[in-house]
């Protein structure tokens, strides 16, 4: 059987935007409007209520004259309601050419909110769609609360649709506009009024307030629908809409009865831009687009992976532009370890990496996140401090800093099994640290040698939390050397660098 081309309607600019605290300016609605017909290659985007404001206006304005230099105009939509020609004069003046005519899709919604009998609704309807066409406007018709209107009138419904079958209109939307159908019904809805309708156009508008809002789009799809309404990172009034992401993945993967003509690689782009402009953060575990979607974390998988990719499945990162990866965390084992260190193009002994995993996973236990990126200063860390016998150890320092005070440190450090402890103050708690140092080693007739330079380095791309390693270079009369220590604390990892000094030193 030859697949059926549905068309794929992106709201994110109008439904998307009805999501509380979001408002997209004229510039990111030019930006996102582009990036959606000519990257992502929706069939059709809704950009914008009527009515709303200047702003918006000005927002319609600019994608309708791109769109016309474009080509794109006939799939530039405008939701319009039934206003005695108010809105249509809106947004021809703002040069768009496809009204999607906001009516009511429930007998419960028109007597009570419109406050109209159903003769009254259709003849406005017919002569708002005859004003429309007389100024060149395509009328799409939306039939708000329609799922509603199915459970509880749906001899209005029919008696409704009997009447837009005589009229000028391309497409009938069908929005589940409070999001409460189950698939059950979403089927069993669009399944009878595409048997009635067979010729008619009818698109699929899917809420996600019980998290159906996939589920219910792949039972309308399967019932007959003609077009579906999504939106990037299913942004939406209440709980959002059927998210574009995951859609496309499970028609593409399930439904090979249905063709699109969505380009799946660049769904993550889109997500992040549309992330950025709107300041709604994606959940990391959100299908597709989420941080952690293609993350293992778990040492088994890896293995797995290493051995046969089996933990694999048909939903790979790459279709959508991303790359796996493998967590390091307190659940690493060899096999995630061994799979960032092949990205980095490293290689350890079996020793040294199980000497790196051990470290990986206390600095998991201590919560602390590890990436990739922090990999060759652990490396380096753990493979160093190996190097030399453990004579002597910090037991444990408290470290001051209060402004208008000077900074100050009691220190614990045990030499060759003895402890000595010492208070002490300095220029900044590291000075300070290393002042009690100098006094303890006074006491054993020894010299500290001199710190002649000090840096420090956070990995490429970290962030506040990362870690941090320093590295202290060295003088004593015999000979100049580096140590280094890693910690997320910085004041910590050049305390781990001096005590690697002082073991070098203490014979
Ligand atoms: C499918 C959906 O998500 S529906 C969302 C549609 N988009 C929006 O509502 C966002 C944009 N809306 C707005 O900017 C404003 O609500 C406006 C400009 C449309 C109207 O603003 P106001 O005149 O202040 O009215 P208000 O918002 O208080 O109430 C809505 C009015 O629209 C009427 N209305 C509701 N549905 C429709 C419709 N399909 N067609 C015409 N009027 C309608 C209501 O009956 C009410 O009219 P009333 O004040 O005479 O009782």
């Amino acid at each position: 059987m030859t697949p059926k081309k549905i068309e794929i309607m992106d709201t994110t600019l109008r439904d998307g935007e009805q999501t509380s605290g979001v408002s997209f300016s004229a510039s990111e609605k030019l930006t996102i409007a582009k990036l959606l017909l000519e990257e992502l290659k929706v069939d059709r985007i809704e950009i914008a209520s009527a009515r709303v404001s200047e702003g918006e206006f000005q927002a319609v304005l600019s994608v309708t004259n791109w769109a016309k230099e474009n080509n794109y105009l006939d799939k530039v939509e405008v939701l319009t309601f039934v206003d005695k020609g108010v809105s249509i004069n809106w947004m021809l003046e703002a040069g768009a050419k496809v009204q999607n005519l906001l009516t009511k899709g429930s007998l419960n919604h028109l007597t009570y909110q419109l406050k109209k009998t159903p003769n009254q609704h259709f003849t406005e309807i017919s002569e708002t769609i005859s004003l429309a066409k007389e100024k060149g406007i395509e009328t799409n018709i939306y039939l708000e609360d329609w799922s509603n209107g199915m459970r509880n009138s749906k001899d209005y419904v029919f008696e409704f649709l009997a009447f837009l079958e005589t009229q000028p209109v391309k497409r009938i939307m069908l929005p589940d506009t409070l999001g409460v159908l189950t698939p059950n019904e979403s089927y069993e809805f669009v399944k009878e009024i595409k048997d009635t309708y067979p010729n008619l156009h009818f698109d699929f508008h899917a809420h996600n307030d019980y998290d159906l809002g996939v589920a219910n789009v792949m039972a309308a799809l399967n019932a007959g629908a003609d077009g579906l309404h999504l939106t990037i990172n299913g942004m939406g009034e209440r709980a959002g809409n059927a998210p574009m992401a995951s859609t496309i993945a499970v028609i593409n993967d399930f439904m090979p009865n249905i063709k699109i003509a969505v380009n799946e690689k660049v769904l993550y782009t889109v997500s992040k831009l549309v992330e950025n402009f709107s300041g709604i953060m994606i959940p990391a575990n959100k299908p597709i687009i989420g941080a952690n979607v293609f993350t293992q974390t778990a040492g088994i998988h890896a293995d797995g992976d290493n051995k046969k990719n089996l933990y694999f499945s048909d939903l790979m990162p790459e279709r959508f532009g991303r790359t796996r990866k493998y967590a390091l965390g307190k659940a690493s084992g060899k096999a995630n370890i061994q799979k960032n260190l092949q990205e980095l193009g490293l290689q350890l002994n079996d020793e040294d990496l199980k000497k790196v995993t051990q470290r990986i996973i206390e600095l998991g236990d201590k919560k602390e996140v590890v990436t990739k990126e922090d990999l060759p200063y652990i490396i380096s860390d753990v493979l160093d401090s190996y190097s030399y016998e453990e004579k002597v150890k910090v037991n444990s320092y408290v470290l001051t800093h209060a402004k208008g005070l000077k900074p100050s440190t009691t220190v614990s450090i045990s030499i060759n099994g003895e402890t000595y402890e010492e208070i002490s103050q300095g220029d900044g708690q590291f000075d300070a640290f290393m002042n009690a140092l100098r006094s303890i080693y006074i006491t054993k007739k020894k010299v500290l040698p001199d710190l002649i330079d000090y840096a420090v380095r956070i990995p490429p791309g970290s962030h506040s939390d990362a870690l941090c390693e320093t590295i202290i270079t060295w003088k004593s009369t015999e000979k100049e050397f580096k140590t280094r220590g890693l910690d997320s604390d910085q004041t910590v990892s050049a305390i781990k660098a001096t005590e690697k000094m002082l073991n070098i030193i203490t014979s």
